[in-house]
């Protein structure tokens, strides 16, 4: 039986007759005796079915077949079926098969709450409380790994609505470094974003339960990673590449308006978000992020994104983001990381020769990891006297691969050449053009080709001090649209001079990124005076005696730790306070089904579990009242930033010793991603039979000393070359089919000095020159081809064995209407690109062609398991135990490592102020409707494609038929 509507029915009777009919009206029953739904509140005590017949036309219009599932139509009502047949029959819950969505789902820790991973076990329907609130989050699938646990994506009934809500591990680093997330984000959207203008995730709500901290953000769809993936890593349209540009600097530009870096940018980290039209995306992952004050750790960002003065240890501004967001934009034009280094040695031996030019002598000098990759030509005299520069010659030239191996006794890793063409401007000029593109187009198009190798040109530029801002990026005629005629000369912008590096913290899991973050408590003057005062943070004075010592300990890790190295403590320079936080991540570390505290306990954790009765620990929310100093307050470590350089031991995890995740020792990191590694090397044989001792990351380096062995220098310094007009298939019958990009046929195939085609401006002030693109570029034969599973973790041979012939199934409706490309944007440049071409069909997200052809003839480096890359320990620990579950955690394909940064200085420069907002309350204005995420869909709006594959070129491109589960984790 079933009632389908208030207005008529079409059920099915426990003996089979159907009936349908207007029950309001039982008289038309005639007579019968009819089994009214229990919802009506009217007793049953008959069942007697017969055909009903209509009495006039007004009851023939009263009918209503909805169409349903079979299934649906066959279990509704189920339960009430069963107790008809069974009046025994009872029904409980608990009783229900679960569906898992975590997996390990063998509960061993927090009371069984908890996998080995500690990760919160979730299941279809799971329900996560805020407790504050009493607002339920029901889990209906996960979204996605991270190194931080699982995003699941809940139904909020409260709401109606879904959103994602990322659960955190159930680990104190974890815990403390989710914090930092919490904060920056809240900051960001409520202090400088308030109307969501600059393409930011929106965090909703936070709070902890069963010992897991749950960060709630609105739910938004594919990340940019994902979409090139789908498009079988070819590059998007141009027209794309420019609205997502134009739409992640006005969410660059506001972190730096905030002073934050994003310290993670990639093409992981930036989701589409179809549920507002026209789509859009947004920046998310902030977990890595710090201001730009406290810069304390050195080995952030992922590898094929990291900046030169992060790789090379020279202090950092938001400027790294700037060179992230450049790798970024070249990767979305050709489908593939411009540099995507098998190692750091890789990555800067790629930047060096693509660019053109290497680390200014400024930033070289300084760096902590120069004498690593360059070796001084210049005399030791100059150097000491800051005279660096040999004439306008550098000082410094880069280590060849010999050179490196011999001075750190271990071969550099690798990585496969993707492009013919080894420098930018090759690079981009020779990307084969979409398939079947009309001339006039292609002329257009590769206009703004140029406008884009100038636009990269000032973002992954080496010296930070001259890559440009977000603000003068956005002015670019690449982004604005306009004719692109000359070289761009930036608008000038105030420049943030980086504070001299003055504090060195270390190790600290949680609280060393508190502190990088500007989020310690040790604020001079700013921030101190709430947390003596907060009626819910009873504090205990305590002599800091030693305690600044403590800077990036472990602090309440160990059992030894007393109270001012706790993670619940903060001090400044006379006390030292202890205050006992609900949640903090000391009590959230009983493992007592595990045998032991992971981490062990300390002290005031504790009290801390004591305290809460009514929780026991569990849904107790960060933000009810007691939680309100989290921003500033809840520092897991006490220190205080010294006034001087302070470094702590050598030995500790966060530096580069042998249990370093630098070294790609596994048990550096308990939040490493390098179990990445293991299941990316899996996953293919890479041909690389490397030893497992990393081959990255910073070493135990020895500064040999400037190096006068009369070699010059052979980079050529900051040298531009635009090849420059038609692209070589209009000139010549290469076949674009063939994904290779073409050279040596006529025209402007591989860089010569070809202008006709340009503007005159151009050709005049962007100096074309063949001679890098010419004579770097390898033959056709000796071509290494790309693999995606050379750099695409979530790659699989097993893909190619898989029918790629899903393009429809792949391409549903549903990023239709999302996107409006250019369509607003009515300025020319682009914006007449996009117009002309919209109106002969090739508005098209994707080129048809990727610049080589995918093989596995040729399987270069890996970023291996001996590269720490996949590890992404933002913070460390020095305990095995999570060596064991790293296997877990998601590949990565980027290779961003923790160590410690340094902190720079600025220490007395605070935001404090700014970051007391924690608690944000659930806009449901602004909640996501929970739309579609889709990453099989191919087309945006305006039934623009983007993924379609029409006469693919290539067989063994691996089919886009991923799970969505793995889509989000390709770090
Ligand atoms: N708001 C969101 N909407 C939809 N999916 C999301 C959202 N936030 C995160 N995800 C998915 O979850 C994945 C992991 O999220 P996130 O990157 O924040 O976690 P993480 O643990 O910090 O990851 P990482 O290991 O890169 O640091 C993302 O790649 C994405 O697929």
């Amino acid at each position: 039986m079933g009632l389908e509507s208030a207005g008529g029915f079409f059920g099915k009777s426990l003996n089979g007759f159907y009936f349908n009919g207007a029950i309001k009206e039982n008289s038309k029953l005639r007579g019968q005796k009819v089994l009214i739904p229990l919802i009506w509140g009217i007793a049953m005590d008959e069942l007697v079915f017969g055909a009903y017949t209509p009495q006039d036309e007004a009851d023939r219009k009263l009918r209503v077949v909805v169409r349903r599932p079979l299934v649906a139509r066959l279990t509704k009502d189920i339960i009430e079926t069963y107790q008809i047949c069974n009046p025994q029959f009872k029904y409980s819950e608990e009783l229900n098969p679960k569906r898992f969505l975590t997996s390990p789902s063998v509960g061993v820790l927090n009371d069984g709450y908890d996998n080995v991973n500690s990760d919160l076990i979730l299941t279809v329907n799971f329900v996560l409380i805020n407790l504050e609130t009493q607002r339920r989050y029901i889990v209906k699938d996960v979204l996605g790994h991270g190194t931080f646990g699982q995003v699941a994506k809940c139904w909020v009934p409260e709401t109606g609505s879904f959103v994602a809500v990322k659960i955190i591990k159930n680990q104190p680093a974890y815990y403390q470094q989710a914090l930092v997330e919490v904060s920056i984000l809240t900051t960001l959207n409520k202090k400088y974003d308030p109307e969501d203008k600059h393409h930011i995730v929106r965090i909703y709500d936070y709070f902890v339960y069963q010992r897991h901290l749950c960060i709630c953000f609105e739910l938004l769809d594919t990340n940019l990673y994902e979409l090139i993936k789908i498009n079988h890593f070819r590059g998007l349209s141009l027209s794309i590449v420019q609205l997502f540009s134009k739409q992640i600097l006005r969410g660059l530009a506001l972190l730096k308006d905030a002073g934050i870096i994003h310290c993670d940018l990639k093409p992981e980290n930036i989701l589409l978000c179809t549920s507002v039209k026209p789509a859009e995306i947004k920046i998310i992952d902030f977990g890595s992020a710090c201001m730009e004050d406290r810069t304390v750790y050195s080995y952030i960002q992922s590898r094929y994104y990291r900046s030169p003065e992060v790789l090379l240890g020279y202090q950092y501004t938001t400027a790294i983001d700037m060179w992230s967001f450049g790798c970024i934009v070249a990767e979305l034009f050709l489908g593939l990381p411009l540099f995507p280094g098998a190692s750091e040695f890789d990555l800067l031996r790629r930047m060096i020769e693509i660019l053109g030019g290497q680390p200014p002598d400024y930033v070289l000098k300084e760096a902590k990891n120069t004498s690593k990759f360059f070796k001084c030509i210049g005399s030791i005299h100059n150097v000491e006297n800051g005279e660096v520069s040999i004439g306008s010659r550098s000082t410094y030239q880069a280590l060849t691969e010999e050179e490196y191996e011999a001075r750190e006794l271990k071969k550099p890793l690798i990585g496969k050449e993707y492009f013919n063409h080894k420098n930018l401007e090759a690079i981009v000029t020779n990307y084969p053009y979409r398939k079947n593109l009309p001339k006039e187009d292609v002329i257009k198009e590769s206009q703004i080709r140029l406008a884009l190798i100038d636009f990269l040109r000032g973002l992954v530029e080496f010296d930070p001090a001259k890559r440009w801002s977000p603000f003068q990026a956005s002015k670019h005629p690449f982004v604005t649209g306009e004719p692109f005629t000359s070289p761009y000369r930036p608008p000038p912008e105030t420049p943030r001079l980086p504070v001299a590096q003055n504090i060195k913290v270390d190790h600290h899991p949680g609280g060393g990124h508190w502190f990088a973050a500007g989020l310690s408590p040790n604020i001079p003057n700013r921030n101190r005076v709430s947390y003596h005062n907060s009626p819910h943070f009873p504090m205990v004075p305590y002599g800091h005696a030693n305690s600044y010592g403590s800077i990036g300990s472990h602090g309440s890790y160990n059992d030894n730790a007393g109270l001012g190295s706790s993670y619940g403590s903060y001090g400044d320079s006379s006390n030292m306070f202890a205050y006992y936080s609900p949640v903090g991540p000391s009590a959230m570390n009983m493992h007592p089904q595990a045998g032991a505290s992971m981490l062990g306990s300390s002290p005031d954790a504790r009290r801390r579990i004591m305290q809460y009765s009514h929780g026991n620990g569990l849904g107790v929310s960060p933000s009810a009242g007691n939680f309100a100093p989290l921003p500033l307050g809840t520092s897991p470590s006490q220190f205080t930033p010294p006034s001087s350089y302070s470094q702590v031991s050598g030995g500790s995890p966060g530096h580069y010793g042998p249990t370093s995740p630098a070294r790609n020792s596994c048990q550096g990191s308990p939040l490493s991603k390098m179990a990445a590694a293991g299941q990316f090397n899996r996953r293919k044989s890479w041909g690389y039979s490397g030893s497992s001792q990393s081959l990255e990351g910073p070493s135990s380096s020895n500064w040999q000393g400037p190096v006068t062995d009369g070699t010059t220098s052979s980079q050529a310094e900051g040298s531009s070359q635009v090849a420059s007009g038609l692209p070589s298939h209009i000139h010549s019958n290469s076949n674009t089919a063939n994904w290779k990009q073409q050279r040596g046929s006529v025209g402007m195939v591989t860089g010569y000095s070809n202008i006709q085609n340009m503007p005159s401006s151009i050709g005049s002030n962007v100096q074309l020159q063949h001679s890098a693109g010419v004579s770097q570029d390898k033959s056709e034969s000796s071509m290494s081809l790309p693999d995606p599973g050379d750099w695409d973790p979530n790659y699989s041979d097993e893909l190619l064995l898989q029918e790629d012939g899903s393009d429809e199934s792949c391409i549903t409706t549903e990023f239709n209407r999302g996107l409006h490309i250019g369509s607003a944007d009515s300025s020319v440049g682009v914006g007449r690109f996009n117009r002309a071409s919209a109106t002969s069909s090739n508005l098209s997200i994707q080129r048809q062609n990727g610049p080589i052809g995918f093989s596995h003839a040729e399987v270069g480096s890996p970023p291996s398991a001996n590269d720490p890359h996949p590890g992404y320990p933002r913070f460390m620990s020095k305990h095995s135990h999570f060596t064991s579950h790293m296997t877990q955690n998601s590949p990565s394909r980027l290779g961003q490592q923790m160590a410690p940064r340094y902190n720079h200085g600025r220490s007395t420069v605070a935001r404090g102020s700014e970051w007391n907002h924690m608690k944000v309350q659930l806009p449901p204005s602004n909640f996501n409707s929970g739309g579609p995420r889709s990453p099989g869909n191919s087309s945006f709006s305006n039934g623009i494609p983007w993924g379609r594959r029409v006469n693919h070129p290539v067989s063994n491109i691996p089919p886009a038929s991923r799970g969505r589960k793995d889509y989000g984790r390709i770090a």
